[in-house]
């Protein structure tokens, strides 16, 4: 199996400045990779690396089996910029039947594109009048041309309602399910983390991790956030009987190692009539993601 995207210890520097640090990333066919990092964390510099607009300064890209920007490699590929542009005047279904032409598919194709983004009634209307997430719908229609079988996105849900989100992950899915590879950076971790197989995460131009969410989860072991509340007139026996905990006005609040979690609340349980409710709450990926960002020495 040829995988979709292999980079090997890949360097990058804008003149003296270095802004990707051996970077290494497999993608395999049909799997869904988020790219998650702070603003010129280098995720814009890495996508444009492997569509083959910039080159880089060491290790190995291969793009669909070939090298970026190669024939190859340009007609499996599809990209959605952050802020994709096009012509206002222009219709929906005009702009995607250029698109169409400039790379030699038929124009008649141009409505079930703009139907399986959402945009078939808007199709006779100009690109100008569209909304921010109409006109992101009509760069996804563009990408899906020639049923690219490594995708691109650059932040592809900003500016997207929640039901418009929903339905751009239902495409992705369908997409998926068909072979294709997705690498799609986002600042949105919580929906990201629900609708994509793998999360990398990059800081100042390095791979700082990637896995599940559980993968990632597990190797950050970040503390289990414990939410005690008394039951009525038992809240200073509560405080005096966990005493490493901290009492705010809606109750006790404690932490505790992942591997300490049973025995805690075992110990929580065994207070019997002080305990009203026990709220647990595990690290979510902003806590995950701000412990890898400063791991980096950040
Ligand atoms: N053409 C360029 N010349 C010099 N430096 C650049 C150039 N393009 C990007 N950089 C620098 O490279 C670093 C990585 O930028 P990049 O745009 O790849 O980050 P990013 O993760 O995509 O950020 P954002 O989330 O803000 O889009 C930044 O420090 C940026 O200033």
């Amino acid at each position: 199996m040829t995988q979709s995207l292999i980079l090997s210890q890949l360097t990058k520097s804008y003149r003296n400045t270095q802004v990707l640090h051996d970077v290494s990333l497999n993608v395999d066919p049909g799997e869904r990779v988020a790219l998650l990092g702070h603003n010129g964390a280098g995720k814009s510099t890495m996508m444009k690396i492997i569509l083959g607009l910039i080159s880089f300064n060491g290790g190995e890209v291969r793009v669909l089996g070939a090298k970026p920007g190669s024939p190859v490699a340009r007609a499996g590929v599809a990209y959605l910029p952050e802020n994709a542009a096009f012509h206002s005047a222009l219709t929906g279904l005009e702009q995607i039947r250029h698109y169409l032409r400039l790379r030699g598919q038929p124009a008649r194709l141009a409505g079930d594109l703009l139907d399986r983004v959402g945009l078939a009634d808007a199709g006779k209307r100009r690109i100008g009048t569209y909304s921010k997430g109409m006109r992101q719908r009509i760069g996804l229609a563009q990408a899906l041309i020639g049923k690219p079988r490594l995708l691109v996105l650059d932040e592809p849900t900003s500016g997207l309602d929640p039901v418009s989100r929903r339905d751009f992950y239902a495409l992705l899915d369908d997409l998926a399910a068909d072979g294709a590879s997705v690498l799609l950076s986002s600042h949105a971790l919580t929906e990201v983390e629900a609708r994509t197989d793998r999360l990398v995460i990059l800081s100042q131009g390095r791979l700082v991790t990637q896995g599940t969410l559980s993968d990632l989860r597990r190797q950050a072991a970040l503390p289990i956030k414990l939410h005690v509340t008394p039951s009525e007139g038992q809240r200073d026996c509560l405080a005096e009987a966990l005493p490493q905990g901290r009492m705010n006005g809606t109750g006790l609040h404690l932490s505790c190692a992942q591997d300490e979690k049973l025995s805690t609340l075992s110990r929580i349980a065994g207070l019997g009539g002080m305990v009203r409710d026990i709220e647990v709450t595990p690290p979510s990926l902003e806590d995950i993601y701000s412990h890898f960002s400063r791991r980096d020495g950040q």
